[in-house]
């Protein structure tokens, strides 16, 4: 006999959205060439801000107003600080023993401040400084040696940022940086939480037939191999003064002293690779889009531009004490930030109980996006919302630390992004490497496309390729 829906099923099946087909629901309008946060946008766009997809086996609601988006983050943020299991991310971490995709309590809350206290806190920003400026410096003369040729700068800037976040959580550079980098990658392409695996939960053979074990697994074994060995070397040179405490120290600690949660190797390595994983792409991705719009302004580019090299003119290096100084850069990243979201549907939530939305009730256990990325491209939000304007936010107490929900590029509430000083700092550093030392233009006859790739960032598709000229020299380097 076929069981009965609940009052709440039926209020969620009563949330506007387009018609199901049998066995695949609304799956086919995911078929595209298009983005799902695009797809979702025109959706929403017909349907309204609380969408209700059957996406395969499970229903998704869609979340694109600020007011409803209100409801999620904030009101109900405790009821929605859960994560579903998605496939990829369950087996790459270590069954979901990481920050971003552990179930809400005393284990997420006792990881988080940890690597907040240790990481991610801007008092640990600050001390990391010459970890980032040694990094970029490599950066710069790396373009310097590729002068009047086209550089790849989405593959360089990446891994620049790999080196940043394994120097400062792990202590050391990554061995097999490449294809770990690599592995990383793929690791977040299959976690966008809407593979066939993901939307088919119950049929376990699917993950098989479609290849995902396959590759999921593949990533596992690359990463779960060198976190093995970073760990090892952390035990056997065990703490010394030489060697200041990294993260790895810090985990391996509470293990043994045995007084916070109990931690296994498996829960490190878990943490440890949140922070490549969280931290690597969200930053060069910002860094790829803020290149690209600046190439498609050039004034903004000019502008940029002259700021970098007035202010750090006079010292000859890029300082981060100056940073304050940096105020058009830092429109430039924000305005990327709002058009580019490098995580454009958040980390999905679920919610551990039922609770009211716009007037529907909303069973425990539905899976529920916030499209970022429409927020803050809704003209009902935004002037001119498609334009790239970093003016915009001259003057403007809009800002991305979680209060106003049209733009929330780290999203919002108990699990918003807690790596976002520790982004910009690499971001804004990246940029005023590149922006200082270099001119930068098209390849001859090539167009700048924007076309992004599919998974759980946007990066772009292709990558980008510029062609540098040096313009002040890399004697003034303060590291070299
Ligand atoms: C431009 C840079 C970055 C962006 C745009 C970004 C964006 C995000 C977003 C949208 C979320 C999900 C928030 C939510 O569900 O409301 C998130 C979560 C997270 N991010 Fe970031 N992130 C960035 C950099 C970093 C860095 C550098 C790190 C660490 C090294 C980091 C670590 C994390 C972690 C651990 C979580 C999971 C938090 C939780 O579930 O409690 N992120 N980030």
């Amino acid at each position: 006999m076929l069981k009965k829906p609940t009052q709440s099923e039926r209020d969620l099946n009563r949330i506007p959205g387009p018609k199901r087909l049998p066995v695949i629901g609304n799956l086919h309008l995911l078929l595209s060439k298009s983005m799902p946060h695009f797809i979702f946008r025109q959706l929403a766009a017909k349907y309204g801000p609380l969408l209700r997809l059957q996406l395969g086996g499970v229903p998704f609601l869609i979340v694109s107003s600020v007011e409803a988006a209100k409801q999620v983050l904030k009101t109900h943020d405790v009821a929605f600080a859960n994560r579903p299991k998605i496939h990829a991310a369950t087996t790459i971490t270590y069954n979901c023993t990481d920050i971003a995709f552990a179930p809400y309590g005393d284990y997420w809350r006792s990881l988080r401040k940890i690597c907040t206290l240790e990481l991610l806190s801007s008092k640990r920003v600050r001390y990391f400084r010459p970890i980032r400026e040694e990094e970029n410096a490599n950066l710069a003369v790396w373009i310097a040696s590729k002068e009047g040729s086209p550089v790849n700068l989405s593959e360089i800037v990446g891994l620049s940022a790999f080196d940043i976040t394994s120097r400062t959580s792990v202590g050391e550079e990554t061995e097999e940086k490449e294809t770990m980098a690599a592995a990383i990658h793929q690791g977040i392409k299959l976690g966008s939480g809407l593979s066939v695996a993901d939307l088919y939960p119950s049929n376990k053979l699917l993950p098989l037939i479609t290849g995902m074990d396959f590759k999921i697994r593949k990533v596992f074994r690359q990463t779960d191999r060198v976190f093995e060995s970073i760990i090892r070397r952390h035990r056997v040179a065990g703490r010394s003064d030489e060697r200041s405490e990294d993260l790895v120290d810090v985990l391996l600690k509470c293990q043994q002293d045995d007084t916070g949660v109990p931690l296994t190797n498996d829960n490190i390595k878990a943490v440890i690779l949140d922070m490549f994983i969280a931290g690597t792409e969200t930053s060069s991705t910002t860094v790829e889009w803020v290149m690209s719009e600046m190439i498609r302004n050039p004034r903004t580019l000019k502008k940029a531009q002259e700021e970098v090299r007035d202010v750090f003119e006079n010292k000859g290096y890029i300082d981060e004490q100056n940073f304050e100084d940096l105020k058009y850069l830092k429109l430039v990243v924000k305005e990327t930030l709002r058009l580019h979201p490098p995580v454009p549907l958040l980390v999905p939530r679920i919610n551990s109980e039922r609770c009211e939305i716009n007037g529907y009730e909303i069973p425990a256990g539905t899976r529920v996006m916030v499209n970022a990325w429409a927020l803050g491209r809704d003209p009902s939000y935004w002037d001119e919302a498609e334009k790239f304007n970093p003016e915009r936010f001259k003057g403007s107490n809009i800002d991305f630390k979680g209060n106003n929900l049209e733009f929330i590029p780290f999203g919002a509430g108990r699990r918003m992004c807690p790596g976002m000083s520790f982004g910009l700092a690499n971001i804004e550093f990246a940029l005023a490497t590149l922006l200082y030392h270099f001119d930068w233009e098209m390849p001859a006859g090539q167009e700048l496309d924007m076309e992004e790739s599919f998974g759980a960032t946007a990066k772009r598709k292709n990558d980008l390729l510029l062609i540098p000229t040096l313009k002040r020299h890399l004697r003034s380097l303060k590291s070299c």
